[in-house]
């Protein structure tokens, strides 16, 4: 990375470059593909719905609640995350959550998210699916008729959890299939393989699904294969490690494999170390299709826009990485090809009315050299 203090003219050039890339990051149309709705449960909201069900909780307001969202680890953030998720118990609840979040996210321009909810630790805690599913249904509906936000939604097995327990959930989830889009894994993956779930995701495939898992977040390139080759992902959900493993990089690159990536999350979980060390523009170098996120916003400092924010800052981000970035998210979304089309023509016209390097850029996408 360029170092900003080498001189006054390097500082002037890049926060003029920055500038432009931040407003462009902001306006140009994007999907979001990994986001946890429970994750984008802010503490103002967490509060409301405490109150709203006569639920008491540890801390004793939103800063006190803030303060303790400090994480070594994905662990150590899961272990806030459940507590965190125990407010919402009535079908309204999970309604005004997602609301919340798709208003939020009409703000950055997103125009198309898939979004996970974590099912089994709600029906461990007795909420019932219809609960969940019909609060969060609700909500998407009224995204697409209010705001113009398409959307779809995947159920995420536990993967600190048998996988009986995700074959007893698939079980009872066969009332709503028809209001879900796709399947996952999260939770705790150190210790939990994707080769340990290769019999529900199995079952997922047949019953016609499109089907995702976290891998290589915290774990090696190994669990990102085995959610190749024993779950037949579509996506893969952060892939950081992937980086480890070349021949895997090449695999994945030929394949087209879409990576969710998520930038602060894997900040604020250790995942990098520092943002200016973050691999997303290694991943576009050597041919990986990643995308931006936010994962669990209300946790990890910040939506999709705040993800571009960070990544602008510290890397040095280009016109044409954004372009990339944002065609990936359209490109990986589980859509039509005639709504993939839309969306990208959207996300070409953005980028030729930026007056700046329009012609260059109107070049490109004409050539579709990008
Ligand atoms: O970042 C995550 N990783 C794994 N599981 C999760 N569940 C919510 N967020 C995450
Ligand atoms: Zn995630």
């Amino acid at each position: 990375m360029l170092d900003s203090a080498q001189s006054p003219l390097a500082i002037h050039h890049g926060e003029y470059m920055n500038a432009e890339l931040l407003q462009l990051a902001q306006r140009m149309p994007k999907a979001e593909l990994h986001l946890h709705i429970e994750g984008s449960l802010e503490p103002e909201l967490l509060f409301r719905l405490a109150d709203r069900n006569g639920i008491r909780l540890n801390y004793p307001d939103v800063n006190a609640l803030r303060a303790a969202y400090a994480f070594n680890n994905l662990q150590e953030f899961l272990d806030i995350y459940y507590i965190g998720m125990s407010v919402l118990r009535e079908e309204e609840d999970f309604y005004d959550l997602t609301w919340a979040y798709l208003e939020r996210v009409h703000r950055d321009n997103v125009v198309h998210v898939e979004i996970f909810f974590d099912s089994q630790a709600h029906l461990d805690r007795g909420i019932p699916l219809e609960v969940q599913i019909g609060g969060i249904r609700r909500a998407l509906r009224d995204g697409l008729a209010q705001l113009g936000i398409s959307s779809k939604l995947i159920l995420s097995f536990l993967r600190h959890l048998p996988e009986a327990h995700a074959l007893e959930t698939l079980a009872l989830a066969q009332p709503f299939l028809d209001q879900l889009d796709g399947f996952g894994l999260d939770s705790s993956e150190i210790g939990h393989p994707p080769e340990q779930f290769a019999r529900v995701f199995a079952r997922c495939r047949e019953l016609g699904f499109r089907v995702t898992a976290h891998a290589g977040e915290e774990g090696p390139a190994e669990y990102v294969r085995q959610a190749l080759d024993l779950l037949r992902v579509d996506r893969i959900d952060h892939g950081n490690h992937s980086l480890d493993d070349a021949a895997l990089v090449r695999r994945l690159t030929a394949e087209g494999k879409i990576l969710t990536v998520c930038p602060l999350s894997n900040l604020k979980l250790r995942v990098v170390q520092t943002m200016d060390r973050h691999p997303i523009l290694t991943m576009l170098e050597r041919g990986l299709k990643a995308t931006v996120n936010s994962d669990d916003p209300a946790y990890f400092g910040g939506y999709v826009n705040d993800n571009y924010r960070a990544l602008i800052a510290h890397l040095p981000v280009t016109r044409e990485d954004l372009y990339r970035l944002a065609r990936n998210s359209f490109e990986g979304a589980w859509i039509s090809e005639e709504a993939k089309a839309t969306y990208l023509d959207e996300l070409d016209r953005a980028f030729a009315t930026d007056r700046r390097g329009a012609r260059d850029m109107s070049r490109r996408v004409a050539g579709r050299a990008i």
